[in-house]
């Protein structure tokens, strides 16, 4: 039918404005339960309108697999920054919300090739030991104290430390490290609070001035914090000629990611270099990335394991296996790769809480047809990650816990030939698909396999006595659990 592939995906009818208040109002999973009833309603590709862009949502996953990975080049930009994301992300100059140009390229290869290469993975492994020292000391002198202990301010501040030292250097101090926490959590909490100033910015320019202002703070507050690091790996990288021979010569020297922005050019802009405050917003968005989405998903694998004891007891028998009685020694990495159960209960955490439960807003350059429909270039394209991991057709009990599909004899291949990215089929999609995915998948894993390791091999985890363990989800700037975890923890 010429009518039908002209058309945009079907939808509620709505107004405008209205649609636009609904979305400011209601809670992202109340939004997201909605979107479940129009993909019951009007099928797998539906059109929302919010502000006066047409938004679709895929449920989806064959369909997704068609638009990210088939027709990869034509799904794969973003759409205009609204205002104040304009301002955050420095007018776009950062991986996330860069069109799909050569800025894009060139900074996402710089964090694929320069930092989360394997063996400059690898040179961050001190950092990763301090950090893993910090998190099991505070939850020893916890254990002590032989109260339930909540772990997420745990988890989320060691996560956080491992990026800030891969991003400035790994020379930094607890009390550095918490003065970057604070400017940062402080931009993340007022999002909400914000959110506003992205619809109406010619009337809130003037209605909220006060909030634009304390928004402008906030940016100025972390750039106050942020720039004297840069410039202190600029003067430090000065005296050197060449950086991989001072690696040779120095032994302890780790590039971070702050030395590979300073050295990047941008080609289309003559060559120049970033500026100070455009790396400010590459490297917030490198922190921001890589710390709620880590720490959320390490929190819903360890209530899991809380909350199933004998999926805990399994793993804890799978690492002794490979570690021999040695209790009080910690896992090192180099055994990692030889527990693959750990590796199929993080693949289950990842399936079955996703920390995010959409991507990020995607569009097209021209408009495009997909599945008969037309998908509009002044649209933003979305997908519905939840929904692909949650498919009864791939999945048996899809809302069940448990890592054993991943295993010999589960309905999945084994952990080792499973396909994170979905290249061939989507079965689930935590990191996205195609190319926008998650760049830092490979690194996120490392951290989640590392830490959950660590923390079982080191204590017994067990569920507080008439609380239990509630699965209750909440949407921040992740799907978090909205009962914290909270647990005993015994020295094994
Ligand atoms: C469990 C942890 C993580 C999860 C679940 C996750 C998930 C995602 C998702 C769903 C996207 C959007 C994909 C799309 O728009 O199609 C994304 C993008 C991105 N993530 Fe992650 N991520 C995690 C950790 C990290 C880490 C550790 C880093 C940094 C090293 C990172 C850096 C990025 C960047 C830079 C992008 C933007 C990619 C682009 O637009 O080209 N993420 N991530």
């Amino acid at each position: 039918h010429f009518q039908s592939s002209t058309n945009l995906p079907p939808g509620p009818p709505s107004i405008p404005i209205i649609t636009t208040f609904l979305w400011l109002r209601q809670s992202p999973l109340q939004i997201e339960s909605l979107l479940r009833s129009f993909a019951a309603k009007y099928g797998p590709v539906v059109t929302l309108r919010i502000g006066n862009r047409p938004t679709i949502f895929i449920s989806d996953r064959s369909i997704a697999h068609k638009a990210l990975l088939q027709n990869g080049a034509l799904f794969a930009d973003r759409p205009p920054a609204p205002p104040m994301s304009k301002i955050i992300s420095s007018n776009q100059h950062n991986i996330s919300s860069a069109s799909y140009g050569p800025l894009w390229r060139l900074l996402r290869r710089n964090l694929t090739f320069q930092i989360l290469h394997p063996s400059r993975v690898k040179s961050y492994n001190r950092a990763r030991k301090w950090v893993l020292d910090i998190l099991l000391n505070r939850l020893v002198s916890h254990s002590k104290s032989e109260t339930p202990v909540t772990v997420i301010d745990h988890f989320h501040y060691a996560m956080f430390c491992l990026l800030v030292l891969m991003c400035f250097g790994d020379k930094l101090e607890e009390p550095q490290i918490h003065e970057i926490e604070n400017v940062h959590r402080a931009m993340l909490l007022s999002f909400r609070r914000f959110n506003v100033l992205n619809f109406w910015p010619k009337l809130t320019k003037i209605l909220l001035r006060k909030r634009w202002e304390a928004f402008f703070e906030i940016r100025r507050n972390q750039e106050k914090v942020i720039i004297p690091l840069i410039e202190a790996r600029r003067k430090a990288n000065q005296n050197r000629v060449n950086r991989e021979s001072r690696a040779e010569t120095e032994e302890d020297f780790v590039v971070s990611y702050v030395d590979t922005l300073l050295d990047l050019e941008l080609p289309d802009e003559d060559n120049r270099k970033l500026t100070d405050e455009e790396i400010v917003t590459i490297c917030s968005e490198f922190l921001n990335a890589g710390t709620d989405t880590t720490s959320t998903a390490l929190q819903w694998i360890m209530a899991n394991l809380v909350k199933y004891p004998e999926i805990q007891h399994k793993l804890f028998a799978e690492m002794k296996g490979v570690m021999g009685d040695g209790t009080g020694e910690e896992v090192k990495e180099e055994d990692l790769g030889k527990l693959p159960y750990l590796r199929a209960v993080v693949l289950e955490g990842l399936r079955r809480h996703p920390p995010g439960h959409f991507v990020l807003p995607h569009a097209v350059k021209e408009d495009t047809v997909l599945e008969n429909y037309v998908i509009p270039k002044n649209g933003t394209v979305n997908f519905m990650v939840a929904e692909m991991g949650w498919d009864p057709e791939v999945w048996e009990e899809p809302m069940a816990f448990k890592p054993e599909r991943f295993m010999k004899g589960g309905e999945e291949e084994e952990v080792a030939g499973f396909d994170i990215t979905g290249s061939k089929e989507i079965k689930m999609m935590p990191f996205g698909a195609g190319r926008r995915m998650c760049p830092g998948f490979g690194l996120a894993i490392l951290h989640l396999e590392y830490f959950i390791a660590n923390l079982v091999w080191r204590f017994e985890w067990k569920v507080v006595e008439g609380d239990g363990v509630d699965l209750s989800e909440k949407a921040e700037f992740t799907v978090v659990m909205d009962k914290p975890l909270k647990a005993n923890i015994h020295p094994r």
